[in-house]
């Protein structure tokens, strides 16, 4: 308990959270008034979700990827487009576009399933006694890349670390909080994590990876997860080894469990009988878990049993209620997610993201202003692409998803924003 609770002040995200601490821990930003250099709202360098047609509609995703759900991508893309979204939409580029808001739609339906499987369970935390609660605390460990936030994510239900196809883009401990009946479970992701400090030039890597490992004991449980695809294709001997050293021996103060994770990349099941097989006499482990933690297979296992190795202790946090702050931070990390996805070089990390303005309006609908500043012409070229390609697929993404999680209609402007001060633009004379 004690440990727990020192554990707990190294972590950034807490229920009603400072918002300003937030932002500068996430994104090294803060609310700001909009520059005055801001680019006019109709420039390429701008998306704003207002120059396109989403459709709106108040029915929750289906269950399965029906006609209704594809309905609403034909929708988007049909007749009731404006001419403008058309014109930056065409080609190869409205057919990439068409294809992902398909993917998000099918996600978004295939998670409101295991939703509504678990409506019944949630609380409002108002009415379980303190007497009656119970609480855990789970740490995640795995190499970079294992799949240790989307787990995360899948399992507490919202958006709580940026993941995307890099590696180590967890730069800091998150906690989640998955409360449910009398139940609570605080999460806490860890950095990315290797044996072997050698190849990693940057003091602060490495004393994030000391860190890492330091924090491990405290946990309750702890989930040691790794990518099945990966040892079975290029197989890493640090992970084998990362694999071998947690599960050597039981300690008494934790029980540990393997997450064979990424199994729905994996096509030949026998193959992963050959893994299970390879670490099954590890006496560490209490259990083992095969597990899709982006795609939600064997999570209902796994949450399950956590849930059962909850003990008699008050909650830890307030349950999750989607507080503004919540709401803003969230919306940063969709949008940064959807950075992340589509801009695959170093740049999302050199790109300074701010949210600037955040309305509730009157007909219930949320206006959100975030901009990206960058400091090099050759960043913004890559962000804003052809005729704003890419910061409008990024946008219209965001927006989407942004509406599905609110569950209400949802204006999203991105806007960039030249650096100041940098040389690259000053140079050039380049907008
Ligand atoms: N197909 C598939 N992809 C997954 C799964 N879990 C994670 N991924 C993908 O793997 C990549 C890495 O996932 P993350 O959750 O960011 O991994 P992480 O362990 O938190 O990574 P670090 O922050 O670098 O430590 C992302 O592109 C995820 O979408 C899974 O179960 N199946």
């Amino acid at each position: 308990m004690k440990a727990f609770k020192i554990l707990r002040k190294t972590t950034l995200l807490r229920h009603k959270p400072n918002p300003t601490t937030i932002f500068r821990a996430f994104f090294s930003a803060e609310p700001l008034t909009p520059e005055p250099d801001s680019q006019p709202s109709n420039s390429d360098s701008t998306f704003d979700s207002s120059h396109y047609e989403i459709p709106i509609s108040n029915d929750p995703p289906k269950p399965t990827w029906n006609e209704g759900v594809r309905n609403r991508v034909e929708g988007l893309f049909g007749d009731e487009v404006s001419s403008e979204a058309k014109r930056k939409f065409k080609d190869e580029e409205y057919e990439r576009k068409r294809k992902a808001l398909a993917k998000a739609l099918l996600e978004a339906a295939l998670n409101k399933e295991e939703e509504d499987d678990n409506d019944d369970e949630e609380t409002d935390g108002g009415v379980v006694k303190e007497e009656d609660q119970k609480s855990l605390s789970v740490g995640i460990i795995g190499a970079p890349n294992a799949g240790k936030s989307a787990l995360t994510n899948y399992m507490v239900g919202t958006k709580v670390a940026a993941v995307s196809r890099k590696t180590n883009t967890t730069t800091h401990e998150v906690v989640g909080v998955l409360t449910k009946g009398d139940t609570q479970i605080c999460f806490f992701d860890t950095p990315g994590l290797t044996l072997n400090y050698a190849g990693f030039p940057y003091r602060d890597v490495k004393a994030r990876v000391e860190s890492a490992w330091s924090s491990v004991n405290l946990y309750e449980v702890l989930i040691v997860i790794f990518d099945v695809h990966r040892h079975i294709t290029r197989p890493d001997s640090r992970v084998t080894r990362l694999i071998q050293r947690m599960g050597e021996r039981s300690i008494p103060t934790q029980k540990r469990v393997l997450c064979i994770n990424k199994i729905d990349l994996v096509e030949k099941k026998k193959d992963l009988l050959k893994v299970a097989e390879e670490f099954k006499d590890l006496p560490g482990f209490e259990r083992h878990f095969m597990i899709s933690g982006m795609k939600g297979a064997g999570v209902k296992d796994l949450t399950q049993y956590l849930m059962e190795q909850a003990v008699q202790r008050p909650w830890e946090e307030d349950p999750f209620t989607m507080t503004e702050e919540v709401m803003k931070m969230i919306s940063l990390e969709v949008v940064r997610e959807r950075l992340l996805d589509h801009v695959h070089q170093e740049i999302p990390y050199d790109i300074e993201h701010r949210l600037v303005d955040w309305k509730e309006l009157r007909d219930g609908s949320i206006r959100i202003e975030q901009h990206f500043v960058t400091n090099k012409l050759g960043q913004r070229k890559i962000l804003i692409g052809k005729n704003g390609s890419k910061i409008g697929r990024i946008g219209i993404e965001a927006n989407e998803e942004l509406r599905t999680i609110f569950k209400k209609q949802v204006h999203l402007i991105l806007q960039h924003i030249k650096c100041q001060r940098c040389v690259d633009y000053t140079d050039l004379g380049s907008p």
